[in-house]
Order: C-alpha cells, then structure tokens, then sequence
C-alpha cells in the first residue's frame, strides 16, 4: 500500500495517535517537536506503477529529476524499465564511476527515513498513524550526493508477511550479492538478539550467498570484486554501552554464524574477512534528539561521499566492476539466480511442524501397509500368481492413504500435499516389487499352460496344428493381460508391455520347438509309410532277379519318394513352417527314404536271402519243366544237361545283385546328404557315390557262388537217386501173384459175419473219416506213433546192443536186417545233427 500524501499541516492539523502521543508527552523537548513536524513535512508522494513521481527534496534536488523505480514488485518480478531510469539520471554513461549501497533491517526500523537523509533520496516513509508496513518490493533511487544508486528494500519479520520469510531471503542475498555496501539496519536494543537482529536471515543468506556467489579457486584469496562491506547502522542508540561493546557483539555474532555456516566442501577455510568488512555506525534518537540525529547523519554521509577519509565506504574492493550501462541486466541476472536457487526455500515454523507431524504419520501409515502386504509377499516371491492381488494392493493403499488424509490434512496445505505424494511414490515403490513379480509369475505360469495346451492338442485326433499354437497362444496371452491389467494401480507409470513382449517371444520360441517336434514326428511317419511302400515291392523285384530288376526298383523308390514329398508339403501347410524349415525337413526326409532303400537291399541282398532266391530259382528251373509242372526223373531223362544248364541259368543271375545298376543311369536317384544325426563316421557307405550303390562285393559274390553250387549239387544228387528209387518199384505183375494166391483167404474173411462186421465198421470208419476230411490228420498221428515207436524201438536196440558183449555184437552186424536198422538210426542221427547245423549258419 502507497502512502496518501499528507501536507505539513493537514498533519499537524490532524496528527496521527503515534505523532499525538509523542507531541503530548510533556518529557517531548521543543527540539524534538520540531523534529516530528519535520519528519511529517518530508512525507513522500504516492508511486504510480512503479514510478513514483518526483518528491520534495529535503537536502537539495533529486539527481536526475525522474524520481525512483521499484526494481522488483510484490509479485517478485524484476522490471524492465532499470537501463531506460539509468539513463534518465544520467548514470548509464558512468562506466565504473558508479556506486551501489542497499539496505537491510527489520521493517519500520527507520531504513527509508535514513537513506532520504543520507542520500537525499525520496522512498517512501511509514506513515505513523497507520504503523504498517511502507516499503514493499525493492525500490531504487539515485543519490543526490554523487554517482550512487540507492536500494530500499522491504523490512524483514513484517506482520504483513507473517511466516512467509520467501521474499525477505531473497531480497536481502540480492542486496547482499548486488551491491558494494550493505547497510544493516538495526535498534540499539536488537543488538544481541539472534532473530531480533536477524542473525537467522543472515546466516541463511550467506550460505546461500556462498554456494551462488562465492567463487571457486582459492577461497582463502577472493577476488577483489567479491569483497562487499556490511556497514551496521546502530540506530537509537543513547550511549548507555559503549560503542565498542555493541561493534564486539556484533563482530562476534557475525563470526560466530560464519562459523556454523554449511559450506561447499572447497570454501570449508573460508573465512568471514575474505568476503565481508565489517563496519559500524551510531545514530541517536530521531526524534529525542534531532539535531544531534542530524549531525550524526551528515557525519555518516560524509563516508559515502569523502573519497578522501580512511573510512570512506565504496573502496574499490568492494566495486562489482560491471560498467553502468551492464548494471541493469546484472542485476536481473542475479535476481534470476536467487529465485531459482532451491536453497532459500527453507520451511515456516508451520511447515516445520506439518513436515514432523506428516512424516510421523507417514511412517505409522507405511508400518501398517507394509504389514499387510507381507502376506502375499511371500507367495509372489515363491513364483505364485495371486488372485485378485490388484485389487488387495488398493485396498491397502486407500487404508493407507484414508487414514494419512483424516489426521494430515489438518496441517500446512502445502507440505500435507507434498509429504501425501511422497507417502505415494513410497507405498507405490513398495508395490511395485509385487508387481512385477505378480507379472513374472504369470508370464511363467502361462508359458507352462501354453506347453501343455499344445501338448493335449496334438494328443487329439485330426487336430489342426496351427490351429491348436494358435488359440493357446491368444489364450496364455489373454490370461497374462487380464492379470496385469488387474494388478496395475491407476496413477503409477507402471507397464506390462515389456513382460507382455518377454512372453510372446517365449510364447513363439515354445510353438517353434513343438513345430519342429511335430514336423519330425510327420517325418518319422512319412519315413515309417516310405519303408512300408519300400518293403514289398522291393521284395517282389529281388525275388525275381532279372536285368529289369532295379529299374523296378528304383522307379518304386523315385514314385514313393515323391509321394512322401509331396504329402509332407501338403501337411507342413498346417504347421506354419517357415521355408527354411521345409527345405530342412525335405532334406531329412530324403535322406532316410534313401537309408530305407539301401536297408532293406541289403536286407534283401544277404547271403541267406540271395542263397534262397537263387535256391529258388534254380529249383524252379531244375525241377519243374517248361510248363511248370514238377519234373519226375526216369532213366532215360539227361538229368546232367538239364542239371548243368539250371545251374548256369541261375549263376547268372548273381552279378546282378551285386550293385545297383539300372539299365539306364538317368534312373540311378541323387544321393542325398547324410542327416546330422547320422554317424557317417561309422557307417560311410549309404552316403558315399563310390559305395552307396554297391550292394555285394567280389569276395562275397565267390563265398555265395560256392554256397550255391554245393547246394544245386545236393539237388542234383537227390534227383539221381530219386530216379533210382522210381526204378526199383514193385512190378505190376506181383499184385496180379498176389491176388491169385490170396483169393481163398479173401473170401474166407468175406463170408465170415465175424470178420465181415469188423469190414464194416472199418468201411464205416474211413468213410466218415474221409467225409470229415480227417484222413490227413490220421495219417500224420499214425505216422508220428509209427515212427515214434520206431525212435523208441531202435533206441532200445541200440542201448541193449551197446551192452552186449563184443563177440554177440559182431555176429549180430554181420545179420544183414538188424546191421540196417542200426546204421539208419545212426545216420539218422548224425543227419538231425547236420540239419541242425545248417538252419543255424541259414540263420546267420
Ligand atoms: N525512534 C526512531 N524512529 C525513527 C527513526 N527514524 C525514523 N523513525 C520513525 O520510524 C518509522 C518508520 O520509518 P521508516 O523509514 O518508514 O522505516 P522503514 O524501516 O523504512 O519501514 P519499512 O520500509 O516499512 O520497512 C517512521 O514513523 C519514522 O518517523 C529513528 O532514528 N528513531
């Protein structure tokens, strides 16, 4: 508020209570009621936005005729108008030739009033009826006595701004930083006071003043320039303590608060002299002794002006060195710095309390969440997915919260909001682990539902593939974006889409490894149906050895081949597979249609095998004749040529299936590469052009030639001698003898009922058991008891004749029959003996 202009008279006409109470007090000299009506007389003119207009000079006029300026506003704002006043009053050409002195002090402490007097300056003085705060802001005025600019600031500890200490810091570090002088301001009876003097302000601001404006370097050698003096104005002072007793106090305050300043770690030595001169000043009372007031004044005023004084105030030391026409954008610069500087913003004694109150309630409120979310701690961390744990963390954070805002809100606004985000941020921090473990859990629980989604779908009959990894996928997918939108706190920057893309990519690798899985298990089929389709026609062709023999079967194997190719493309569409993965799988698959070929050739080329086809055939030729029908030897039969010309027909035969020699190569299949997992190391045969179409080598082709003829000379002997015994049959005429000669006993046997009723029932017998087609069966038993009898008989023979004496056992060889029955049993043996071992070698 701007004081109303008051004239001499209206005043002293009107005097306000304070003026009154003072001009009624009979202790009042004349001196001093000339005094007050002085001071009423010099009252300054309002200001008009910033810019107060020219006041009436007391000592002389103002410097330059345009009054003062408010530097920096009730709002904190820094004018812009600074330069354009420098100018006005003729300060803006000066260079260095120009002086700063600022003022700091409690309000109403009588600053303006001394700078009017000491620089003839116009700031506004309290108007006394009101006893309000007068200077607001930073005003600047220039000096009428030389190149000085003067600064008003707005007194500390003013009931206007109550706790609110924000822009007295600031103002006074401006002052303190801007200016060569820093005139203190202060009550006789303040001195000794620590707020009272503004001892705490001080200390704040030096600190501050410090960190901002203290330099680097050497600390305990500043810059000349940094120097400022703190010239302190001791006002009222009556004289009742010595001048020097006041100066020692307040020298020893002031050290005393450099000494508990929290200095920048390089200016730790710093001390109070580097960067402050101290000085001191008495003024009597005012209005108790005015003239001895005034003296005192031109005296002090005389520092500010006699260059010459040892005492002399604006040493060059203490000058910024900013040349006049840079002093406005300096200053601004500087204000700029103190209102971003964090530092000053030290809390009220409210929010002092409201802090201590918040944190307490803070803690007590974090205690009683962090108990609660103990619980689900634990299973989180052992990799459980929590139900509904979402809605649990809310639930704890509006207890939590409910309960800080019921008993904190009643504090300071400000800090209750602050110390409210920061419990915030804490209990969110804290469930922010739970989170993400929350995530984890469900990423790794639904990668393992998604395996056994895919496994029990592959399980099903005629299942899709692609179908089955892709619904489990969208699935697992769902799931894990539902339990994370549900455990997301609104109001957290917290994100799942990281977890999200973590599980897709495992979600992808899983659905791979089972595709890859799946196509190998298509290719073990497609392999299984290769080698079934293989088996007979490969079997067929070897057992019929021709020249057209491998063109058979290598047509079988190119067609089969081509059919697995083809049908594992058309399956591999189901399954996604990449290109790459086709051609992997093609190249597998050939490489085992191929070792299934080459197998079951050598399979079927084994020696026993090629033993029995060439058997066989020879067989086929030696015994059967032309038209097929089984050959039976007679005597006048060439059994040697036919013999001869079997045997060479079927030797023939044998080099064919030494290799794998089609009649036209374009008919021999390329030979494909070797899977990885095959061990070419130790079988390199199927794989290598040189072997891979070899079937038989020299070697074996003679062992298997010799086998064979030993075997088709057998035949040949078994056809002589079966030749023999078609020669040695009964004749003809024998059965005509022994009809002739049994006739009588036949008849005998006829008319006999006894014997005729036993011819009856055999008839009868045989007929049912021809009709019951059990001949053969009867047959065979009665073979089987035949020659079981027989076994028996001549093994008893045997025994007993081993135990006969030697003599009975030569007379008894030397009886033709018995000697026969002896030596067919034992070649009977011996024979069983050879059987046996030939099935086995067969075998191997
Ligand atoms: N006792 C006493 N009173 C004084 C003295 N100087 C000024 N006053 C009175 O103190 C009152 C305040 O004076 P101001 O000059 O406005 O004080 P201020 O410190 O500038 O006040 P703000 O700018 O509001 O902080 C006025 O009524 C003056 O008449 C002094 O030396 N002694």
């Amino acid at each position: 508020m701007n004081q109303t202009p008051e004239t001499a008279s209206n005043l002293l006409a009107n005097p306000p209570p304070e003026l009154q109470r003072i001009l009624d007090d009979p202790r009042t000299t004349d001196e001093a009621r000339q005094a007050v009506k002085e001071v009423s007389v010099v009252s300054p003119p309002p200001v008009q936005n910033g810019l107060a207009s020219t006041p009436k000079e007391p000592n002389g006029t103002n410097h330059s005729g345009e009054g003062r300026l408010q530097i920096v506003n009730e709002h904190q704002e820094f004018t812009k108008q600074l330069s354009p006043y420098l100018d006005k009053w003729g300060l803006l050409d000066k260079g260095f030739a120009y002086d700063v002195v600022s003022v700091f002090g409690s309000q109403s402490t009588g600053k303006s009033t001394l700078l009017n007097r000491l620089f003839g300056t116009t700031f506004d003085v309290m108007d006394e009826s009101k006893r309000q705060q007068t200077t607001k802001g930073i005003w600047m005025c220039p000096s009428t006595y030389g190149n000085t600019l003067v600064m008003d600031v707005e007194g500390t500890d003013g009931r206007e701004r109550g706790e609110d200490q924000d822009f007295e810091r600031k103002s006074a570090l401006f002052s303190l930083a801007s200016t060569e002088v820093l005139i203190v301001n202060l009550w006789e009876h303040q001195i000794g006071l620590y707020n009272g003097a503004n001892m705490g302000l001080l200390k704040t601001v030096f600190e501050v003043n410090l960190g901002l404006f203290g330099g680097g370097g050497d600390s305990s050698k500043p810059k000349p320039q940094e120097k400022t003096l703190i010239l302190f104005v001791i006002r009222d002072h009556v004289g009742a303590t010595p001048v020097s007793n006041l100066t020692a106090t307040l020298t020893q305050d002031m050290e005393k608060i450099w000494a508990s300043l929290s200095k920048p770690s390089h200016l730790a030595d710093a001390t109070l002299s580097s960067y402050f001169d101290l000085s001191f000043a008495t003024l009597p009372h005012k209005i108790l002794m005015p003239e001895k007031f005034e003296d005192e004044v031109l005296e002090l005023r005389r520092r500010f002006t006699d260059r010459s004084r040892s005492d002399y105030v604006f040493q060059p030391s203490y000058h910024k060195r900013i040349p006049a026409d840079g002093v406005g954008f300096y200053m601004e610069g500087i204000w700029q710095q103190v209102l971003t500087n964090k530092d000053l913003d030290l809390p009220t004694q409210q929010e002092l309390l409201a802090q201590f109150r918040c944190d307490e309630l803070s803690a007590a409120v974090t205690e009683i969440f962090l108990a609660s979310s103990k619980i689900v701690r634990k299973p989180v961390e052992a990799g459980q997915v929590v139900e509904g744990l979402g809605a649990l963390m809310k639930d704890w954070l509006d207890t939590a919260l409910g309960k800080f805002d019921r008993d904190a809100s009643r504090y300071h606004a400000g800090v209750y909001q602050r110390k409210r985000l920061d419990l915030l941020t804490g209990l969110h921090a804290s469930l922010s682990s739970l989170f993400l473990g929350q995530l984890k859990n469900l990423h790794k629980i639904e990668t393992a539902k998604f395996s056994k989604d895919i496994v029990r779908g592959t399980k099903e009959v005629g299942y899709d593939f692609a179908k089955v990894v892709n619904e489990g996928s969208d699935n697992a997918r769902q799931r894990f974006l539902d339990g994370a939108k549900e455990v997301k706190i609104d109001g957290t920057d917290w994100e799942y889409e990281h977890e999200l893309a973590l599980l897709d990519e495992d979600l992808k690798s899983i659905a791979d490894r089972c595709r890859a899985d799946e196509t190998k298990k298509m290719v073990n089929t497609i392999e299984r149906n290769v080698k079934r389709q293989l088996l007979e026609p490969v079997e067929v062709a070897l057992s019929q050895p021709s020249v057209e023999m491998w063109n058979i079967v290598l047509k079988t194997y190119k067609q089969v081949n081509e059919d697995a190719e083809q049908s594992y493309l058309t399956k591999a569409k189901a399954y996604n597979c990449s290109e790459e993965e086709n051609n992997a799988a093609l190249l597998s698959l050939r490489a085992r249609t191929w070792l299934s070929l080459r197998r079951k050739l050598e399979e079927q080329t084994s020696d026993a095998t090629i033993l029995a086809t060439l058997r066989s055939t020879f067989e086929e030729k030696f015994r059967y004749d032309e038209s097929g029908v089984p050959r039976v030897w007679k005597p006048e039969d060439d059994i040697e040529s036919a013999f001869t010309k079997a045997k060479e027909e079927t030797l023939s035969l044998l080099p064919i299936f030494a290799s794998i020699s089609p009649t036209s190569s374009s008919l021999l299949p390329t030979l494909p590469s070797p899977e990885s997992t095959f061990d070419i190391e130790s079988d390199p045969i199927p794989f290598d052009p040189s072997t891979a179409f070899v079937l038989l080598s020299p070697t074996k082709i003679l062992s298997i030639e010799s086998r064979f003829k030993r075997e088709a000379d057998a035949a040949y002997v078994e056809a002589k001698r079966s030749m023999v015994s078609s020669v040695a049959q009964i004749p003809l005429w024998m059965y005509g003898i022994l009809i002739v000669l049994g006739w009588n006993e036949a008849m005998t046997v006829l008319f006999n009922p006894l014997y005729f009723a036993m011819i009856l029932v055999l008839g009868a017998s045989g007929y049912i058991i021809l009709q019951l087609g059990l001949a053969g069966p009867l047959l065979q038993i009665c073979k089987t008891v035949f020659y079981e009898v027989k076994r028996i008989a001549t093994d008893k023979l045997r025994e007993a004749f081993k135990e006969l004496p030697e003599n009975q056992k030569q007379q008894i060889l030397n009886t033709p029959y018995l000697s026969n029955t002896l030596n067919d049993g034992l070649k009977n043996e011996e024979r069983k003996k050879g059987d046996l071992i030939n099935e086995k070698m067969i075998e191997k």
